[in-house]
């Protein structure tokens, strides 16, 4: 008995050394490479001063100003590199492609895989199939789609210039971005303009609004990955226990419900926007359209896949896997842009004359016109050809890169880049603060200073980051440009804007998950053209 618990002992004692060896050499990977790295804890590597710190992003950018432009920093266990060498960068996200297609796999062991959270020949698959939604001519059919939900937060401003009061306007913009996006990707009439307590609006904001970096099953998800796949599926297991008894069970005798994680509430009642275009098909080619199209019963292995792009298939968890996305990165992204242009313009009224100067000048019929040539409302045509406004968005999105923690890719092999060693797993993170911030890249005028005209000088290609790079770039950045564009010439057509007393106090900008202020005070005032 006493020999079986020394040699149970014995066993422990050597699988605990063994993993304290194993962390060590984990802990070498950038000694080894010469590439220098801040002080950092074992067993949390640098997570710990990233926990501490206001958002990642921001420790990243003071730790570059110490360490240079290219550092490592390890979360947990997985070595990243931090780079704002923009050479660098582009044989990362362009030239070496291949071998890092992946981002943090921090969500590979989630059941089902989307456009966003895939790797490889999975991402392959979804990126093929979803590619043709933001084409040009489809861009110029939704147009109208876009027009028409900007005619209703038209609407709904009116309201604030009567009252001639300050008042919030990101709000206005976040249900609107949420009622173009459904219309113009899934054929959904929302309206959550006229009715923001929309379920699927209230969970998507919750998502956003979680915080789930600060909870303590995500710190401890990214400081030990091994137990990941075992953790996540406790907490799906336990949701789809909890969606059963809302869905099933709770309706016939109770309104109250079991909370369900918000992205799981999403997941789990998504299938019925799926439902309700199979029961009533359109002509329409949208995202969800291109979708069914593929849709499969069928297991699908990527990793047996004969590589002939048209067997590319989605099965319907995929589907509703990419609807749950797009609602997110096509609500939060443009809204939150939209947020801080209108906050640049009630700063600078230099700039808010030059665009509206530009404005004026489109071939757009008022109310009193009637010449056949000109047009209502602003397209696809029409913002497409505005300099000063191309030149206008750029610097907000430069001064705002808002889902810059997206930058990144993961290796998928053992590679070399610039002479340096990069081992399979291994993590490249963009730095894109530092890199938008760059006096060397970005000069003579100080980048600190809100300047469009900057843009009109070429720059390093990856200068400027605020949609990524490479293959695997924004999906939607063409669909957000157009309607960012159409609501910013419909507004300032019509109206100037003013800062509110509460637009600096208000602001409270904070990082967590993406660059987000909290409210943007305005006023608006009908113009005398
Ligand atoms: C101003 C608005 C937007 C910004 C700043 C933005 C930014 C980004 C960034 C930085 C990435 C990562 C790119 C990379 O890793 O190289 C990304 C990816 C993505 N974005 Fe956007 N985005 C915006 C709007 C949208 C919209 C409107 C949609 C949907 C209609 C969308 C859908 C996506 C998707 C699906 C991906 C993942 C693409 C992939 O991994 O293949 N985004 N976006």
């Amino acid at each position: 008995m006493l020999s079986l618990s020394i040699i149970l002992l014995l066993i422990c004692i050597g699988l605990i050394t063994y993993y304290f060896l194993q962390l060590r050499q984990h802990y070498q990977y950038f000694s080894r490479l010469h590439i220098p790295t801040p002080p950092f804890h074992f067993f949390f590597g640098h997570l710990k001063t990233l926990w501490n710190s206001t958002s990642f992003p921001r420790q990243f950018e003071t730790w570059t100003k110490e360490y240079g432009k290219i550092y490592g920093v390890y979360q947990g266990t997985v070595p990243t590199f931090v780079v704002s060498d923009p050479d660098f960068l582009q044989e990362v996200f362009v030239k070496q492609f291949a071998a890092f297609s992946g981002r943090t796999n921090f969500f590979a062991s989630a059941k089902i895989q989307n456009v966003f959270t895939s790797s490889d020949a999975t991402w392959r698959r979804h990126r093929h199939v979803i590619n043709p939604t933001f084409s040009a001519a489809k861009l110029k059919l939704m147009s109208p789609l876009i027009n028409g939900c900007i005619t209703n937060v038209m609407e709904k401003l009116v309201d604030h210039v009567t009252s001639d009061s300050e008042f919030n306007i990101y709000t206005y913009y976040k249900r609107m971005t949420m009622d173009v996006i459904c219309r113009c990707a899934f054929g959904l009439d929302t309206d959550v303009q006229s009715n923001p307590n929309n379920m699927y609006f209230k969970k998507v904001e919750e998502l956003f609004g979680a915080r789930i970096r600060s909870t303590i099953f995500f710190k401890l998800l990214q400081v030990v990955p091994q137990v990941r796949t075992t953790i996540v599926k406790i907490f799906d297991s336990i949701n789809n226990v909890r969606a059963f008894i809302n869905i099933r069970l709770l309706p016939s005798v109770s309104k109250k419900q079991l909370h369900e994680r918000p992205d799981m509430w999403l997941h789990n009642r998504l299938h019925s926007v799926i439902e309700q275009r199979q029961q009533t098909p359109t002509s329409r080619v949208d995202l969800l359209q291109l979708m069914l199209q593929v849709i499969t019963n069928e297991q699908i292995n990527d990793v047996v896949q004969d590589g002939s792009k048209t067997n590319y298939r989605l099965t319907r968890e995929e589907i509703v896997s990419n609807i749950f996305i797009f609602m997110l990165a096509g609500y939060e992204t443009t809204s939150t842009t939209l947020a801080f242009a209108t906050y640049e313009l009630a700063r600078h009224p230099e700039v808010h004359r030059k665009l509206q100067a530009e404005i004026d000048q489109l071939p757009l019929a008022t109310d009193d016109m009637s010449d056949d040539d000109m047009k209502k409302y602003p397209d696809y045509d029409i913002v497409a050809q505005m300099p000063y406004m191309d030149l206008f968005v750029s610097e907000v999105l430069r001064m705002y890169p808002i889902a810059n923690q997206a930058i990144q890719r993961r290796a998928s092999e053992d590679t070399i880049v610039q002479g340096i060693k990069i081992e399979k797993g291994t993590l490249v993170y963009a730095d894109v603060y530092s890199i938008h911030y760059d006096q060397e890249l970005w000069g003579p005028e100080d980048p600190k200073i809100f300047f469009p005209e900057r843009h009109e000088t070429k720059r390093h290609p990856m200068a400027y980051l605020p949609f990524g790079a490479g293959p695997r770039h924004c999906i939607g950045m063409r669909f957000a440009l157009i309607e960012m564009k159409i609501l910013l010439v419909r507004l300032l057509l019509e109206y100037s804007i003013l800062p509110g007393e509460h637009l600096h106090n208000k602001l409270n900008i904070h990082e967590q998950p993406a660059l987000a202020p909290e409210a943007v005070w305005v006023k608006l005032v009908k113009r005398s053209v």
